[in-house]
């Protein structure tokens, strides 16, 4: 068995902000500011990476997209939250905004991080849109108004190591973890925004973060927005940290809330020594999963 390699190159420590959002943008964008600064007030260790949750500056609603898209890199909310970032010396992940696309007019539900210099370094666009139908549960379909991304998004926290980024209904396709995960990216962790709701959160959002992390040996990060019974939407809440084995090491209630993490460098290479999944896959059988896997006759 060769060495394993070290995703994550030393420790680091996140807040995940989980707050709600109404139709007032700017009110939305200083609450979230106020909060970020108390999450680096507050920390006990110097913060690192800031995470935002899906939708943080609108509301989640198919008819409100447009109402609120803006263009990236020089509209309103990239540039506030560079500015922040700069400021503050921190890794921030803008959660997701509404982005208008000038060149095609479409809009796309994007996330964009930014590094300690209010550099942007990872953009995502959400690939799979959360277009469902649940009987009794939740009828929600962002394809009226979104158009879907068309790229995994890998990219790096420079000193710390890579990690992937999808939004909400993309944690349910684990091909973007795997994607993360796998050689050559070798991401630490896959970061996921997301608006889980109270039909879909109590079914899946607990399960699915745990299962992307033991898939893949990697921390997964999901970042809720607060719930709020007064708006259209009613997100899940419950933000989450797991680690590598699939525990779950720091998670928020429903309400407004900031939850902090450590995530441990040496774990992942514990945790892939001690159930070596990595070297034991077997590419020969489902290297065709794509196209459709030939499987044994009897
Ligand atoms: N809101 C989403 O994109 C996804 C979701 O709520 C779910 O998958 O459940």
């Amino acid at each position: 068995m060769s060495a394993i390699a070290a995703p994550l190159k030393k420790t680091l420590n996140v807040a995940l902000i989980q707050l709600s959002a109404g139709f007032d943008k700017a009110k939305n964008l200083n609450h979230f500011k106020t909060h970020i600064l108390k999450a680096i007030g507050e920390s006990k260790n110097k913060l690192d990476l800031v995470v935002l949750p899906e939708c943080f500056n609108s509301p989640y609603s198919v008819s409100e997209f447009r109402n609120y898209a803006e263009t990236i890199p020089d509209g309103e909310t990239t540039q506030f939250l560079s500015a922040i970032a700069k400021e503050h010396q921190i890794f921030l992940v803008g959660g997701s905004i509404p982005e208008l696309d000038k060149t095609n007019d479409k809009i796309y539900n994007t996330s964009v991080t930014f590094d300690p210099q209010g550099k942007i370094v990872g953009k995502h666009r959400k690939a799979h849109l959360f277009d469902i139908d649940i009987k009794g549960g939740i009828t929600f379909k962002e394809s009226i108004t979104l158009t879907g991304g068309d790229k995994a998004t890998v990219y790096d926290l420079d000193g710390f190591g890579k990690v992937g980024l999808g939004i909400c209904y993309d944690i349910r396709f684990p091909e973007l973890a795997q994607i993360a995960a796998r050689s050559p990216n070798d991401s630490f962790a896959m970061i996921y925004p997301g608006a889980f709701n109270t039909t879909t959160g109590p079914l899946h959002w607990h399960l699915l973060a745990r299962a992307r992390a033991i898939d893949n040996q990697i921390y997964t990060i999901v970042c809720s927005p607060a719930r709020d019974l007064n708006s259209g939407y009613h997100a899940y809440g419950h933000s989450l940290v797991v680690d590598p084995y699939g525990k779950i090491i720091a998670e928020a209630g429903e309400g407004e809330e900031i939850v902090y993490a450590q995530l441990d460098p040496e774990l992942i290479t514990k945790v892939r020594q001690g159930i070596p999944i990595n070297y034991q896959r077997r590419f020969d059988i489902y290297n065709n999963v794509v196209d459709g896997a030939t499987v044994s006759d009897v």
